[in-house]
C-alpha cells in the first residue's frame, strides 16, 4: 500500500467523490459511520463521552459521530471550536444536532470537563501542514487533567502534521488510538512519533482505488497482499538445490547462540542447506543443537580469523555474535572487500564496517544491512529527526546501490532505488536477545532461495514479524524468546497461503 502526503490525500478524496459520484456529505458519511462502528467497541456502554470537534472536516466526522453515538443511546457532551467559517460539511452536521446540545469553545476558555470520561478528539486532521498556536496547549492540558479514561483521535492526533518534522513544544492532543483514513500518514511510522498516540487503526472508507496509479510516492506500508504478489511459486519437482544452500559466518567465545538462532531461522524459512562458519568453539554447540545444520570452524577456537570462500554459496549472513577481537576486524575487513555477491550483514561485522573510512565503498553492492538504531548511528551518525535519518540512509542506498533495514516497530526497508518500506507485523514481545539474529537468518535463506535483495528484505522482514505475531497467540510477549520467533515461521507461511 502507498504512503501518499496529505496533500495528495485530499486529491484523492476529490477523484473519488469525481469517479465515484458521490458528494463529499457522502464521503464523510461513510467515514463516520465507519468511525462509529468501530469506536463502540472502545467504550464502555455507560462511560462519558467527551467529543472535541474544530471548523473543518475533522470537526464534521466528530459531530457526525456524535451524531450517530446517540442515534445508539450514547450520551455525549460536544464541544466545538468557536468560528466564523467552518466547513460546508462541518455546518450540516452541526444542524443535524440540536444547537443547545453543543457546546461552543474558545482557546482561552476553563472548560467543565467532567473526570474519568472517554474522549473523541475530532479537532484537526490533515488539515493542517504548521504548528498550532500556543493557546491551543490550555485545551490539551485539560483535556488530560480531567484524567479521561481513553483518548480517541480521529485521522490523526489533533495539532500532529504528518509531512513533516515535528518539535517537541509544538502543542498537539497526544491519544491512545487513532482511526486514521485509508492509508498511515507518514509521520505516524516514526519512533520519534510514538508519544502522540500508542497506536493507528487503518479505516478504509472506500476511496478510489483506480486512481491510486496518480500519486507519485517513495513511501510504502507492506501489508499481507503486497507480501502475497511476489511470494515465489513453489514446483513440485524441487529439490533441495532449489531452495539454495545458506552459510552463515559469525559467533565467538560465549557468542555461539546467536548462530544457532540465526541457521535454524534459515533452516525454518526454508533454506535447502544450512551451513555455519564458527570458531572452533561452536562446534559441538551447532551439531548438538541443531542437527540440520552443517558446521566448517575457523583454525581458531575462541573467534574467527579465516573468512572462507563463499562462492557455492547462494545465501549469506555474516556478523551475528562475532565479536570484535581485532584479529576478527582486520581480516574481516580485508576479506569483504574482495566479495563480489550479496551479503546478509549485521551485528559486529556493522560495527567493525563502522569503525572504518568510507565504509560502504567496501561493501558488496545489493548488500543488505541490518543495523538496530545504535548500529545505525554508529554507521551514519547521529540525526536530528528520522525525517532526515531516513533521507540520509536513502542517499546512501541510491549511491552504493545497498539495502538497509532500520530496525524497530514499523522496521523500515530502505532499497537501492531509494524506496522506503514500512513493516506492518511484529510485536513488543520480540525486543529480546537474539531476535536480530533470526531476521538475517530468514534474510539471507530468502537471497538463497532466488529473492532479490530487496524482496528478500521487504519479504523476510513481514515473515520475521507475522512469526512473532503467531508467537506471541500462545507465548506470552515477555516470555517470547528468539527461538520460539522460528518455531512459528511456518504459521506464518501457511498465513500467507491463505486467502483471508
Ligand atoms: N470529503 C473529505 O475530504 C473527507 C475528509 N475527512 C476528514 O476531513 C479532514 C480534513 O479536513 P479539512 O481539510 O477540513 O482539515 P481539518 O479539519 O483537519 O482542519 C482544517 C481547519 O483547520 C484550520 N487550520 C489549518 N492549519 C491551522 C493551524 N496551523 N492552526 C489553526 N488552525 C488551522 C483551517 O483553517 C481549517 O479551518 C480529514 O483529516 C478527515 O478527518 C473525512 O471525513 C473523510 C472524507
Ligand atoms: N517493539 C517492537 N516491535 C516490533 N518488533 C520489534 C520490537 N522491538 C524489536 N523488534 C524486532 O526485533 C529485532 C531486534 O533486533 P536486534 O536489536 O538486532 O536484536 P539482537 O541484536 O538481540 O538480535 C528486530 O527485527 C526488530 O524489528
Ligand atoms: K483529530
Amino acid at each position: 500500500m502507498k504512503i501518499i502526503n496529505s496533500k495528495q490525500i485530499k486529491e484523492w478524496d476529490q477523484l473519488t467523490i469525481k469517479h465515484q459520484n458521490i458528494s463529499s456529505w457522502d464521503l464523510m458519511e461513510r467515514a463516520v459511520l465507519k468511525l462509529t462502528e468501530n469506536i463502540v467497541n472502545d467504550i464502555p456502554s455507560k462511560a462519558p463521552i467527551i467529543i472535541f470537534c474544530g471548523k473543518g472536516n475533522n470537526g464534521g466526522d466528530g459531530l457526525g459521530v456524535a451524531r450517530e453515538l446517540e442515534k445508539l443511546g450514547y450520551k455525549t457532551l460536544i464541544y466545538i471550536l468557536k468560528s466564523e467559517n467552518y466547513s460546508e460539511d462541518n455546518l450540516k452536521n452541526q444542524q443535524l444536532l440540536s444547537s443547545n446540545e453543543l457546546h461552543f469553545f474558545n482557546l482561552n476558555e476553563e472548560l467543565q470537563l467532567p473526570e474519568n470520561s472517554v474522549i473523541i478528539d475530532a479537532i484537526f486532521g490533515i488539515g493542517i501542514n504548521q504548528p498550532l498556536d500556543d493557546d491551543w496547549n490550555s485545551i490539551f492540558n485539560q483535556i488530560e487533567k480531567s484524567n479521561p479514561t481513553q483518548i480517541i483521535s480521529i485521522d490523526l492526533p489533533s495539532g500532529f502534521i504528518a509531512d513533516l518534522p515535528m518539535q517537541k513544544y509544538f502543542p498537539c492532543c497526544k491519544s491512545n488510538k487513532t482511526y486514521t483514513f485509508q492509508v498511515p500518514k507518514l509521520g505516524l511510522l516514526f519512533p520519534e512519533n510514538q508519544i502522540y498516540t500508542d497506536e493507528f487503526i487503518l479505516l478504509d472508507i472506500g476511496l478510489e482505488q483506480n486512481v491510486s496509479n496518480e500519486f507519485e510516492t517513495d513511501y510504502y506500508f507492506i501489508q499481507k497482499n503486497d507480501i502475497q504478489k511476489f511470494l515465489k511459486k513453489i514446483s513440485k519437482f524441487s529439490h533441495k538445490g532449489t531452495f539454495g544452500h545458506t552459510l552463515i559466518i559469525g559467533g565467538s567465545l560465549g557468542k555461539i547462540g546467536s548462530i544457532v538462532l540465526t541457521a535454524k531461522a534459515a533452516l525454518k524459512t526454508g533454506s535447502g542447506l544450512v551451513t555455519t562458519y564458527t570458531p572452533q568453539c561452536g562446534l559441538n554447540i551447532l551439531q548438538t543443537n541443531l542437527i540440520e545444520s552443517m558446521s566448517l570452524v575457523d583454525d581458531s577456537e575462541k573467534q574467527i580469523e579465516y573468512f572462507p570462500e563463499i562462492k557455492i554459496y547462494q545465501g549469506v549472513a555474516v556478523g551475528m555474535g562475532m565479536g570484535q577481537h581485532p584479529t576478527t576486524d582486520a581480516n574481516f575487513i580485508n576479506w569483504i572487500k574482495n566479495q563480489k555477491q550479496p551479503l546478509v550483514i549485521d551485528a559486529d561485522a556493522l560495527n567493525c564496517l563502522a569503525k572504518q573510512k568510507d565504509c560502504f565503498t567496501l561493501i558488496p553492492q545489493d548488500s543488505v544491512l541490518t543495523p538496530h538504531p545504535k548500529e545505525l548511528q554508529r554507521l551514519i551518525g547521529e540525526w536530528e529527526n528520522d525525517f532526515e535519518k531516513l533521507e540520509k540512509v536513502k542517499k546512501l542506498a541510491v549511491f552504493h546501490q545497498l539495502t538497509f533495514i532500520i530496525k524497530g516497530f514499523y522496521t523500515a526497508v530502505i532499497t537501492s532505488d531509494g524506496k522506503t518500506y514500512f513493516n506492518s507485523t511484529g510485536n513488543w514481545g520480540m525486543a529480546t536477545a537474539g531476535s536480530g539474529d533470526t531476521l538475517s537468518g530468514i534474510i539471507a535463506s530468502l537471497i538463497g532461495q532466488g529473492y532479490n535483495s530487496s524482496e528478500a528484505s521487504i519479504l523476510g522482514v513481514y515473515l520475521h514479524g507475522l512469526a512473532g505475531d503467531f508467537a506471541v497467540k500462545k507465548i506470552h510477549p515477555h516470555s517470547l524468546i528468539a527461538s520460539n520467533i522460528s518455531d512459528f515461521i511456518s504459521e506464518a507461511y501457511f498465513y500467507l497461503d491463505s486467502n483471508f
